[in-house]
């Protein structure tokens, strides 16, 4: 027999329900729970990718068990690669919560918010443990959604005294500084805005490389976010041959990360390696942390949604 229908919580709910303070510690155990490889605690495949070769983009199937914390969830994330033209968004999510033990849909949410908050908060975490200590100039690459998140995010749970920023168009980067709170630099270049810098953020649309190892300060921290295809860049080989490369999964980033496949590189370990003490952080040398986005950080996301919802809808 069906149990009552799922709630359905939409962006701007989703919006004011999630806050960095608390997405950001879930996250942190998250990844570390990931990196046990505990099936109690997390199972979590590397997502199955549907081509949508019309759209020029793909869909990616995110499903997440966690035993132990009662979380059943997946994602449904479609991505593309979008002409210059285009309006529409360059990622569209969904996440279904579930009860794991009957099987009924709890939930049903809207998944970018989740999405865009998530992979900020994962690289934030990277920047954390990675980063120099007194780190003080930060540059992003890119300027869209993934750029807000991630200035967001970093300028709320760290501390610079410079943000830089560069897109391939011009206007992009402006419209950006006009939309955020603080002051941040326009660069004309990826080599004016990364020159110096302690930590990047890389958040394009790119398929070739735009980060090249020489432009970047020996120590720096990159949390290289875009290039979520076995086939599409950002860093360049020299960058990635000189750095130790950490990602959010091993698994994930040897079958998607086209960074990681192209340059030969190895992963030297998983960011939630390092959260349990398993591997250390060499904060001293230049690091890249590979995202490519995981399910299990969708579910305490989306987990973290419902139990605001509910506590706001009950009152409680
Ligand atoms: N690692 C993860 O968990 C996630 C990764 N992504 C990826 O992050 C990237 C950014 O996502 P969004 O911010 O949502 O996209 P967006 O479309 O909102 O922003 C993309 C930015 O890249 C710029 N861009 C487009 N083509 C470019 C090119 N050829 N060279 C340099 N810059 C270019 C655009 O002007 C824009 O500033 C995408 O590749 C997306 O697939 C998105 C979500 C999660
Ligand atoms: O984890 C995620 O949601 C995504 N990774 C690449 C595009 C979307």
């Amino acid at each position: 027999m069906a149990g009552a229908p799922p709630v359905i919580i939409w962006e701007r709910e989703v919006e004011s329900l999630l806050h960095y303070k608390e997405l950001i510690p879930r996250l942190e155990e998250a990844l570390g729970k990931f990196s046990s490889r505990d099936s109690a605690e997390v199972i979590q495949p590397v997502r199955s990718t549907v081509p949508l070769q019309k759209h020029n983009g793909f869909l990616g199937l995110m499903p997440t068990y966690m035993e132990n914390d009662g979380v059943l969830s997946t994602k449904l994330v479609c991505f593309y690669n979008r002409g210059a033209g285009s309006t529409l968004p360059s990622v569209s999510a969904t996440v279904l919560l579930l009860d794991p033990e009957s099987g009924h849909m709890k939930a049903v949410m809207d998944g970018e918010v989740i999405t865009s908050m998530r992979t900020a908060g994962a690289s934030a975490i990277s920047a954390k443990l990675l980063m120099r200590p007194g780190a003080e100039v930060l540059a992003i690459l890119g300027t869209g959604q993934q750029a807000l998140s991630h200035y967001n995010a970093f300028t709320e749970m760290l501390s610079f005294k410079e943000v830089r920023v560069w897109n391939h168009r011009r206007e992009g980067a402006e419209k950006f500084c006009r939309s955020v709170g603080g002051p941040v630099t326009v660069c004309g270049s990826v080599e004016e805005a990364v020159r110096g810098a302690d930590v990047i953020v890389t958040v394009t649309r790119s398929t070739e490389p735009v980060l090249c190892g020489r432009w970047v300060k020996p120590g720096a921290h990159v949390a290289a976010v875009g290039a979520c295809r076995p086939d599409w860049r950002e860093l360049d080989d020299s960058l990635m041959k000189e750095a130790v490369v950490y990602a959010d999964s091993r698994e994930g980033a040897m079958a998607e990360s086209g960074d990681v496949i192209l340059s030969g590189v190895e992963v030297f370990a998983e960011l939630g390696d390092v959260i349990n003490g398993i591997k250390p952080a060499y904060r001293e040398k230049t690091t890249v942390f590979k995202s490519l986005g995981m399910g299990v950080e969708d579910a305490v996301a989306a987990n973290l949604v419902y139990k605001q919802w509910k506590a706001k809808a009950y009152k409680l």
